[in-house]
């Protein structure tokens, strides 16, 4: 590459403007044109002669221009510990091509390891490792400070609540006072109407005596009678004023009662939603200092059991990871990771595989599977209902908080959706569906090419995505399930029956992009989540024609699955992953370098006894199994070169 420049800004000084220009070889193109933009900052662009446009000079062309190659040494010169030509060319775009602001930025940002490191020593992953580890450290700081504010807020919270209640209790005494004095004023009126009646009745008399002739005229006989009429009057005025203001001091008292219930009900609101946070803030820390880091792991195996619908149990979780199966007087305990009850939340449950989900955000691969027997309730723990999400939309909706909440690295998330259905691949996030989708293998990478992969910037593209999900899946469902529902449940909304029958796996995939703003880092994780279907007992539903098809193209995949699961826990050198679709695309997950949790999900009717036994026999056995060491998938400047 031949760089020869007309007019070049010197190193020492930042450039400015359009002062400067240039040309550069570039094979295919012969000589371009090169010059400097000012825009917002110094832009380096090169003159395509095709359209006759500047054009933003790609970072690895940028790197030969002795303009910035001049500054690139500056920077290695003052930071001998930073020799990353490319990170530094990046990072002098970023700072407007001035080298002073550069070193005075990776200064800041690693302090004095840039002069401690010698050139031979450079390295630059544990560079990244101490950039990220310094970026968590504040992280974690951010959230201590976080907490610090809400445990406040909650303290301020239940103080006020406190008040509230003293104030409450004082006002009810107010109140209680108020209805002693009502009462006493509504005695003395009735005292007062009697004297009243009997003056009436005195004075009635008297005039009754007087008409008679037996007396002499009132007044001149005895003028009493109207002098007391006059005061009863007057209190009989004084009474009703009384009793008026009495109703309003009722009312008013009535209506700040009213008041502080409701404040105090806000009150609980808002302290409720603190605790979630709360909890959150610190899953989300626990989750953050246990980041796997190139660990040897284990297939981790968490047993879910079913609500109960009505018949006996056979299940009594005996601890958080022991479950103990009573049939016909013997007892047989089962082990897992963990272990969740009946009574579990949707939540409570995706508080457990948290810290797994969350891993996708570092750069690793993680997958969740469903596994169980025919209406254990794996649908509804992966996908849950309208009012109860399971694992899939909460892993979505939590992955897009976490992607919005970091400052420093720009992510994008994606997900794509696909039933196995009869072994074939069919894309749930199609507008226009073109038929059933292959894969395709190079090297390790294995993809499904035309698979839909939508981007996910809000809530409402979440759930609009569920819509399209809903119309692209399958209809129909086997003979247990005929009276049930004909829409089969989709990643959302499972119809509430208790018999609906899945007749597909569904695979559900979260790809987490995100780039360093600084130094280009790219770290890319996945999380794929799979609702598989229950094995189908043939005999057991009299399935014929195409649902025995479905069914046995369903029992074909278990299998080969479990086959999987056996040559991985074997360490056998051949693990038959292409034997269909399923575990073909399991590969990845199951194959080293990802971290997998299966779900056992168990129906604890007494009914069910011989498949639960299966099933959790089985899961138990997946713990044994070690998937090797879990990789970071980053791309950077170097593995570029
Ligand atoms: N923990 C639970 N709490 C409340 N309802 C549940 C629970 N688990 C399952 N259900 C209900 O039981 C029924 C069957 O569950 P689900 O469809 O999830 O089973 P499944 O294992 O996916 O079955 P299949 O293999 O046939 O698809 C559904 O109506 C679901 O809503």
């Amino acid at each position: 590459m031949v760089v020869n420049s007309t007019q070049q800004g010197t190193s020492d000084q930042a450039v400015t403007g359009d002062n400067w220009t240039g040309g550069i070889y570039i094979e295919g193109k012969g000589t371009v044109q090169t010059k400097m933009f000012e825009e917002k900052a110094n832009v380096c662009k090169y003159f395509d002669a095709q359209s006759g446009l500047w054009v933003l000079l790609p970072l690895q062309w940028e790197m030969d221009i002795d303009f910035v190659t001049e500054r690139v040494k500056q920077v290695m010169c003052a930071l001998p510990g930073f020799v990353d030509q490319k990170e530094i060319t990046a990072a002098l775009r970023q700072c407007d091509y001035n080298p002073d602001k550069v070193i005075s930025v990776y200064l800041s940002i690693f302090g004095d390891v840039l002069f401690q490191l010698s050139e031979s020593e450079q390295n630059y992953r544990e560079l990244n490792l101490f950039r990220s580890h310094s970026e968590k450290d504040s992280l974690i700081e951010d959230l201590n400070r976080n907490l610090q504010m809400k445990d406040q807020e909650a303290e301020n919270q239940s103080q006020r609540n406190s008040h509230l209640a003293q104030e409450a209790l004082y006002l009810s005494d107010v109140v209680q006072h108020l209805k002693q004095r009502v009462a006493e004023l509504e005695t003395e009126q009735q005292e007062n109407l009697e004297k009243i009646t009997a003056l009436l009745n005195h004075r009635r008399g008297y005039h009754v005596k007087a008409n008679k002739g037996i007396f002499r005229p009132a007044s001149a006989l005895n003028p009493k009678p109207f002098v007391d009429l006059e005061k009863v009057r007057q209190m009989s005025d004084l009474t009703r004023e009384l009793s008026r203001s009495n109703r309003q001091l009722r009312s008013i008292v009535c209506q700040t009662l009213s008041d502080m219930q409701n404040q105090a009900e806000k009150a609980g609101g808002v302290l409720e939603e603190l605790r979630c946070l709360y909890r959150k803030e610190v899953l989300w820390r626990k989750a953050l200092n246990n980041e796997p880091l190139d660990l040897q792991v284990n297939i981790q195996v968490f047993c879910r059991c079913r609500r109960n619908s009505g018949g006996n149990s056979c299940l009594y979780p005996a601890s958080d990871q022991e479950l103990l199966v009573h049939n016909k007087g013997t007892t047989k305990k089962f082990l897992f990771d963990k272990v969740f009850p009946s009574s579990t939340t949707q939540e409570e449950v995706f508080d457990g595989a948290l810290p797994i989900i969350t891993s996708c955000v570092f750069g690793y691969r993680v997958c969740i599977l469903a596994y169980g027997q025919t209406g254990s309730g794996k649908t509804f723990t992966v996908s849950g209902t309208k009012d109860q999400p399971g694992l899939s939309i909460r892993s979505v909706l939590e992955l897009l908080r976490i992607c919005k909440g970091k400052e420093n690295i720009a992510y994008t998330l994606k997900i794509s959706m696909l039933e196995i259905y009869n072994d074939t691949l069919n894309d749930l996030l199609s507008v226009n569906s073109t038929g059933p989708l292959e894969i395709r293998t190079q090297g390790k990478l294995i993809s499904v090419p035309g698979l839909t992969h939508v981007q996910v910037d809000t809530e409402d593209d979440v759930w609009n995505f569920m819509d399209t999900v809903d119309k692209n899946r399958k209809p129909g469902s086997t003979k247990m399930t005929a009276e049930s529902c004909a829409l089969v449940s989709l990643l959302l909304f499972t119809c509430d029956l208790p018999l609906s029958s899945s007749r597909s796996h569904l695979m559900f995939t979260a790809t987490v992009e995100g780039t360093d703003r600084v130094s280009g880092v790219t770290s890319c994780g996945t999380l794929t989540v799979c609702d598989l279907a229950g094995p189908k007992h043939t005999s057991k539903t009299e399935a014929k024609g195409q649902s025995l098809m479905e069914a046995a193209a369903i029992n074909k995949s278990l299998t080969s699955l479990r086959q999987v699961f056996s040559a991985l826990k074997s360490n056998a050198l051949h693990v038959p992953f292409r034997n269909c679709k399923l575990t073909h695309l399991l590969q990845p997950c199951l194959s080293g370098e990802a971290q997998c949790c299966v779900f056992v999900n168990v129906n604890p009717d007494v009914n069910n006894m011989a498949d639960t036994l299966h099933t959790l026999q089985f899961g138990s056995t997946l713990r044994q199994i070690v998937l090797g060491k879990t990789t970071q998938h980053m791309k950077n400047a170097k593995a570029e070169k």
